[in-house]
């Protein structure tokens, strides 16, 4: 593998590498962790396996941070915020988004006992993170804030532990906000989850109150794992990330036996036999051990070079002793595509070599070459969400300075197709239809069909007569709504994906001053009369901004969408039309007058500098533009265009 000129050094290049704290972090973090860990003096009943779940921003990974400070993984400063939010766009959005694993090293009545701990994401984008999360653990802390209750992705998650047969800690975390009422938050846990309200622990996270009862309860609550280091090695991959020198790092549960340096495994889902190089367990850094024993849960390095080879959910187990593979996950399913294209063509190999590093940290994202007539060469990229497309978004500027224009996001569609020669082209009666583009005329079409979800809103009952509004506004149909206390409701509606995707969760926290949660799952598809809508600008249609609506929708839609195209894209020097188009109809139009932006209009006398400063700027303004036709269309248009204002 090459090494980068001025990167951190090869593990075998280090002074320290025979003593078997190898790793690639700096030299004083790797003597702060030079205490030896004897792992086989754990045996699998001293040791808890545990994930933190929770609504967002409830306060996990600030637990997580107090946990670590409390167990010595890592030393107690007032700079330890978010610790195991490793991402710059984790930090800076103040979500975590990708699930994040710690080994802790508690002493509870004269015993040592080994926790790993899992910190989960809390969005409804990343709930795949906690499903797979919760597969390698036996309990789940469960926390809610004090302030405000049980939200959406409260229960949400409750259901993917309490499905998975967990034992459940409620936490309420923030009893020092003066807002805080833990006595009405055991109402709800009471009412909602069906556990008594003494089990309940009250914490402040923060300051750190009562943290110690949550380690006791970790230890007294939650099973030790059922493994035993007397059967064969077998080993579950939950996480996997990939590491430009030492290929991928796997996250491993160990179901059973031992695993050692230089042991043969193999993957039972592609049959291919690796030799481990480096295995150990993470405080949270890489901490290099000889050995992982049954229950524990650390990484393991085997030369694997893609993701795709540390399939999520994978088993692991040696060569010499094959076993049955472990039930494993359902792939993450994307649910909202986009089309994705360079600024500039001559971006494209540096955006397309970004796209392949940064999927090979997030499996979830499915990547399919496209090209368009505006935008040149791209791709068409599958998310788990909105969200997670913003963070992809938002990862590709950041981490690899790339400049990307992403087309109106649209859902998984489904067509049965009539034509006997397009079901033997597609080899299949029903396709899906992930660009807008290709949706199949009505004339081959017996039947369209809808990705649906089953959404969850939490809201104070002050707020349920604005909130039913909207839901009816998105064709949302009633199928639940029950008090959780004496000033809460949890309504239960079923959506079509498509109305929900963009903007609903806005539009929800804003007509609910904020205090509104919202959480969805899937619930198959559903027959509905869909139509394909076309944007023209000047006459030209634009690929990019074809559109698939309800037909009941379609004119209201047309109508906005030219409204917000006339709102994002600037006045030109000429005049521009903007029509939305049913086959060769037109349903709505507006009209963006001649302007012609004369910047140094402002700029008197003869100052040379300033003027040229001035063009600059607008070199760069123009730089965020697209020409599409003869119309310049700022990247951004793209996205809005979909963005709706209910009342
Ligand atoms: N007052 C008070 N604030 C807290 C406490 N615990 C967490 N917070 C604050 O609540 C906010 C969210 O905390 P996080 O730990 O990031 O929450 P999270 O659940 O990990 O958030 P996601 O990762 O986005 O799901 C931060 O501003 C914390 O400082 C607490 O006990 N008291």
């Amino acid at each position: 593998m090459k090494q980068p000129v001025g990167g951190p050094k090869r593990c075998s290049e280090l002074p320290w590498h025979d003593t078997g704290y190898c790793s690639n972090l700096p030299a004083f973090l790797l003597f702060a962790f030079k205490d030896t860990i004897d792992l086989s003096k754990f045996p699998v009943d001293r040791i808890r396996n545990f994930c933190i779940i929770a609504h967002i921003d409830h306060g996990k990974s600030t637990l997580a941070d107090r946990l670590l400070e409390m167990t010595g993984a890592i030393a107690t400063t007032d700079k330890n915020k978010q610790v195991l939010d490793k991402l710059q766009v984790e930090r800076e959005r103040g979500i975590t988004v990708k699930a994040q694993t710690a080994t802790l090293i508690y002493s509870h009545q004269g015993q040592q006992y080994l926790l790993n701990l899992i910190d989960t994401p809390g969005h409804v984008d990343f709930s795949y993170e906690v499903s797979r999360s919760i597969s390698a653990c036996q309990g789940v802390l469960l926390i809610v804030d004090a302030n405000q209750g049980i939200q959406a992705q409260t229960v949400a998650n409750f259901y993917l532990a309490f499905e998975a047969q967990l034992a459940i800690i409620p936490v309420i975390n923030k009893i020092d906000l003066k807002n805080a009422d833990p006595e009405r938050v055991e109402t709800q846990i009471e009412k909602v989850f069906d556990i008594p309200r003494e089990e309940c622990i009250r914490i402040s996270a923060k300051l750190g109150t009562n943290v110690d009862k949550v380690l006791q309860a970790v230890v007294d609550r939650i099973p030790a794992p059922m493994a035993s280091t007397d059967d064969p090695f077998k080993a579950l991959v939950f996480d996997s990330n990939f590491d430009h020198y030492r290929g991928v790092v796997a996250n491993i549960a160990v179901f059973g036996g031992r695993v050692k340096k230089g042991d043969r495994i193999v993957s039972a889902y592609l049959g291919k036999t690796y030799e481990v190089n480096e295995l150990g367990l993470l405080r949270p850094h890489e901490h290099p051990t000889q050995k992982l024993f049954a229950g524990q849960v650390g990484y393991i390095i085997a030369g694997m070079k893609d993701v795709k080879e540390a399939q999520i959910g994978d088993t692991l187990y040696l060569q010499e002793q094959p076993v049955e593979a472990l039930p494993g996950f359902k792939p993450a399913k994307a649910m909202v595509f986009a089309g994705m294209y360079p600024m500039d063509q001559s971006e494209y190999q540096g955006l397309r070599s970004a796209i392949e590093r940064l999927t090979l940290n997030d499996s979830s994202v499915t990547v399919q070459r496209d090209s368009s007539m505006a935008l040149g060469a791209g791709w068409r990229l599958g998310f788990l969400g909105l969200l997670h497309m913003e963070v992809f978004n938002q990862r590709l500027e950041q981490e690899y300075n790339a400049s990307v224009i992403v087309t109106a996001p649209t859902v998984p569609y489904k067509a049965v197709l009539s034509s006997p020669k397009l079901i033997k082209e597609h080899g299949s009666e029903e396709i899906t239809i992930v660009n807008p583009a290709q949706f199949p005329d009505r004339s081959v079409v017996s039947e369209y069909l809808e990705p649906m979800v089953l959404g969850t809103i939490l809201s104070p009952d002050t707020y349920t007569g604005k909130i039913m509004t909207l839901c009816l506004n998105r064709r949302g149909i009633q199928k639940n709504m029950v008090y959780i206390d004496d000033q809460r409701v949890m309504m239960k509606y079923l959506f079509p994906l498509n109305e929900i995707v963009v903007d609903f969760y806005d539009l929800l926290k804003s007509l609910s001053s904020g205090y509104a949660s919202f959480d969805y799952e899937n619930a198959g598809y559903q027959a509905a009369d869909l139509i394909k809508m076309n944007i023209l600008l000047n006459g030209q249609p634009v690929e990019e901004l074809i559109t698939i609506v309800h037909r009941g929708r379609a004119y209201s839609t047309g109508k906005a969408m030219c409204e917000r195209l006339k709102d994002s894209i600037p006045r030109q020097m000429f005049e521009v039309a903007v029509q939305a188009s049913i086959g060769s109809k037109v349903i709505a139009r507006e009209t963006i007058k001649a302007y012609r932006k004369n910047v140094l209009a402002k700029c008197y006398g003869g100052d040379i500098t300033r003027k040229m400063k001035l063009l600059k700027k607008q070199a760069e303004g123009k730089k965020k533009m697209r020409r599409i036709g003869n119309v310049e269309v700022p990247k951004d248009a793209f996205i809005n265009v979909l963005k709706r204002k209910d009342k």
